[in-house]
């Protein structure tokens, strides 16, 4: 019998299939060998469960500054990762970024996202590409012209909310809530849509979805114990979801009924409910009408609901936290307001009211809002998971690890920001300083690759349009003689990071003019 090179079966062995198994032992022996990121040691079986009230973005910080930029705990069986530097942020959010991207998801987000059928907790993949394309090209984009007009009606009805409470305190937090959630609110399901009652129904809908997302639940980490639900977890569970079918199925109704009276046309006045029912198909036909995006998926009514869900949490507690930092940032530094305000006063002046033309020679407010989103970012973290095994910075990360990017913390990272704890706007007007949009890995308010908020350009908008007509119609002070140094300017951690204490301001007017 011949044998390649005429060896025999003996000589291959030891040629070939030997220093072969060898090499390769070694390869698998030094791979094994890297370790887990540093952390604080675990007990066996729970790991770190007993830190749980520490992984908050300030515990989360407090680890990083004694272990390091990446941290490793392990709760029951789920490894967690935490990151506080930039630069691994960088490895995570760009090098690594096709890695990254999928999103961790608890018992209650899966259930209450209707198995991750929206575009937030969607894993990274074909379905989730589609559904960014639907609600980057339909929902959030410039050209939705009704969405920036919200803004620009609910921010007018909010100036003339405060306008009769001159002279006496306005509790700023509530005000700015309430704003945002009426922009999202509009814009989502249109202005001809219930209000009053039905709206109250709805916000606490929706800060129960809050509740139980954050609920701690055993479940997650042992996924063997999902059979016990020592908090009824279950039940609210259900309870919620059926709430949220009984409102929204309800207003999805209502819109097809319109669409087919208007025969299958939009009446020009569309809000994000109508657009997303021209993807919808109860048969799970495909819509040519889109092919133009490009888009081979229809959507469900859980589909639609689980969107919705999405632009109500990702665009109500995050612009409204971030305004309210702003204007509290800004009591509390008197000097930057005074400039904000002799800005505003050389750029529109006194005698006619802020135009949108005009934010864009507002720059030393820009700068402003800036520092608000470096020091207070309203989701302090990130949440990814990797879908295979890799290694950052010499360490392993598992697969399936909850990696979580403290942007708080990275914000604050005293080797790439002078007076890291300070408010300072003028750090902004250098040339060259950083930006948002996500390659400034020092910088990332609203997070950076694949992931990074799609809601950017909309959530700026209602933010500096908001600041600078709250700022140019009327001036602001801190109630009961209280001093700037006295306010409480601690957060709070939840899905967004607001104020510990809501704002509350006294404001008289400014201006030369009727408002309205
Ligand atoms: C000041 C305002 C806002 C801030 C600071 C902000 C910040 C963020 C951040 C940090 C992320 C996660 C990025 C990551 O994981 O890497 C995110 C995702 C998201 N944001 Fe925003 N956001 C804002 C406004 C909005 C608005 C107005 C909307 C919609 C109307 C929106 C919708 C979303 C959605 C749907 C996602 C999930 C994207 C995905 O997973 O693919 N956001 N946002």
């Amino acid at each position: 019998m011949e044998f390649i090179y005429g060896l025999q079966p003996i000589p291959i062995l030891l040629y070939f299939v030997l220093p072969l198994l060898f090499l390769l032992s070694i390869v698998v022996k030094k791979r094994s060998k890297l370790p887990y990121p540093p952390g604080p040691k675990g007990l066996p079986v729970i790991g770190n469960m007993s830190m749980m009230d520490q992984l908050t973005h300030r515990g989360l910080a407090q680890l990083g500054k004694k272990y390091g930029g990446i941290v490793h705990l392990r709760i029951g069986m789920l490894h967690m990762v935490s990151v506080t530097s930039p630069d691994i942020a960088r490895q995570v959010l760009q090098v690594q970024d096709n890695i990254f991207s999928d999103r961790p998801a608890n018992v209650a987000i899966k259930y209450l996202t209707y198995d991750r059928s929206d575009m937030a907790f969607a894993n990274y993949g074909p379905f989730w590409r589609q559904m960014r394309k639907i609600c980057v090209m339909k929902l959030f984009s410039r050209k939705r012209e009704e969405s920036w007009n919200s803004v620009r009606e609910e921010v007018d009805s909010t100036i003339l909310t405060v306008l009769p409470q001159t002279g006496s305190p306005v509790n700023i937090g509530e005000l700015v809530f309430m704003l945002t959630m009426n922009i999202i609110y509009r814009a989502a399901f249109g202005s001809d849509v219930v209000q009053g009652k039905a709206k109250e129904h709805f916000i606490s809908i929706l800060q129960e979805f809050s509740k139980l997302f954050g609920a701690f639940n055993l479940a997650d980490f042992f996924p063997g114990l999902n059979w016990l639900d020592p908090q009824s977890l279950t039940t609210r569970l259900t309870k919620a979801r059926k709430s949220l079918d009984g409102f929204i199925d309800k207003i999805i109704d209502e819109h097809m009924e319109k669409k087919k009276i208007n025969g299958g046309c939009l009446d020009g006045d569309d809000d994000m409910v109508d657009n997303l029912l021209a993807f919808y198909s109860e048969d799970g036909k495909k819509d040519v009408a889109h092919e133009d995006l490009k888009v081979s998926i229809t959507l469900s009514r859980d589909h639609i609901k689980a969107i919705i869900m999405d632009v109500m949490f990702g665009g109500t507690e995050t612009v409204a936290s971030a305004i309210e930092w702003a204007m509290a940032e800004l009591l509390h530094s008197p000097e930057d307001l005074k400039k904000v305000q002799e800005e505003l006063d050389e750029v529109v002046g006194q005698n006619r009211r802020l135009q949108e033309s005009d934010l864009e020679k507002l720059t030393y407010l820009k700068c402003c809002i800036k520092e608000t989103l470096r020091l207070h970012p309203p989701i302090p973290l990130l949440l990814h998971e990797n879908s295979q095994e890799t290694e950052i910075a010499g360490y392993t990360i598992p697969a399936r690890s909850r990696v979580t990017i403290n942007v708080y913390a990275i914000g604050r990272d005293q080797d790439a920001w002078v007076d890291a704890d300070t408010f300072k706007p003028s750090r902004f007007l250098n040339e060259g300083a950083a930006d948002f949009k996500g390659s400034n890995f020092e910088f990332l308010p609203f997070g950076s690759g694949r992931r990074s908020c799609p809601g950017m350009q909309l959530g700026l908008y209602g933010l500096e349009l908001t600041v600078a007509h709250l700022l140019h119609c009327f001036s602001w002070n801190l109630p009961n003689g209280m001093k700037p140094s006295e306010m409480n300017m601690n957060d709070m951690f939840g899905l967004t990071a607001p104020r510990e204490v809501r704002l509350v301001a006294v404001p008289s007017t400014r201006l030369n003019f009727p408002l309205f």
